[in-house]
């Protein structure tokens, strides 16, 4: 059961322990984005002959799909327990996280990488916080993992999720509630 993340005191500044808390759950995203990147693959085409790593050579135009989602689920990257759950690989930031430093790319890499990543991981932490001020909330019964794509990587039978309120006796966090505050 996820219960409860407050992101800031009454003054409305977070504490120390409240951006800890606030750094564990972009951890958290990371580790959801590396197992379950939306986009499980990009394409490049190269703009001249060129050889990769000196073993592989690339004739002009030729299209190369970026498996995503493999380089993520690659044990040799990031361990024997890369199919694992587990947020702390990104304690020490994302370029710490596996063996090289370019192996987490769920928004892609260089001059056409995803322009709306930062915009993607606000949203996403202010969404989860915003649930959290007002919900407990756990996965149904009912849910089936199975991720497929289509076009976009999904749950392809949902993912139900139970909620229950909060106790309105719980801090309250308007200041930094962008669906509450003025
Ligand atoms: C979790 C959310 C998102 C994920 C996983 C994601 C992922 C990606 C990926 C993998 C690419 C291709 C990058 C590459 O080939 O190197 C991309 C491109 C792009 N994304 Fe996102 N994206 C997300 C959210 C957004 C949002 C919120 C916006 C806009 C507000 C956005 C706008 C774009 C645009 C415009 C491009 C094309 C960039 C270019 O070609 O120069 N994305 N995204």
């Amino acid at each position: 059961m996820v219960r409860q993340l407050d992101v800031c005191g009454a003054d409305g500044v977070p504490s120390r322990e409240q951006l800890a808390k606030l750094k564990t759950l972009g951890m958290i995203l990371n580790e959801t984005l590396r197992l379950y990147p939306p986009a499980v693959a990009t394409v490049r085409r190269a703009k001249a002959d060129v050889e990769l790593g000196g073993y592989l050579r690339i004739p002009r135009d030729t299209e190369l799909l970026i498996p995503i989602m493999a380089v993520h689920h690659d044990a040799r990257l990031w361990g024997p327990d890369a199919a694992q759950f587990n947020p702390a690989r990104f304690a020490g930031g994302v370029a710490r996280a596996a063996r090289h430093p370019a192996a987490f790319i769920p928004f892609g890499l260089g001059a056409r990488m995803c322009i709306g990543q930062n915009l993607a991981i606000l949203e996403a932490k202010l969404t989860v916080a915003v649930i959290l001020h007002r919900f407990e909330f756990r996965l149904s019964a009912r849910y089936v993992h199975a991720p497929t794509v289509l076009m976009l990587l999904h749950p392809q039978y949902g993912a139900p999720i139970v909620f229950r309120p909060r106790s309105s006796s719980q801090p309250t966090c308007e200041k930094m509630n962008p669906l509450t505050s003025s």
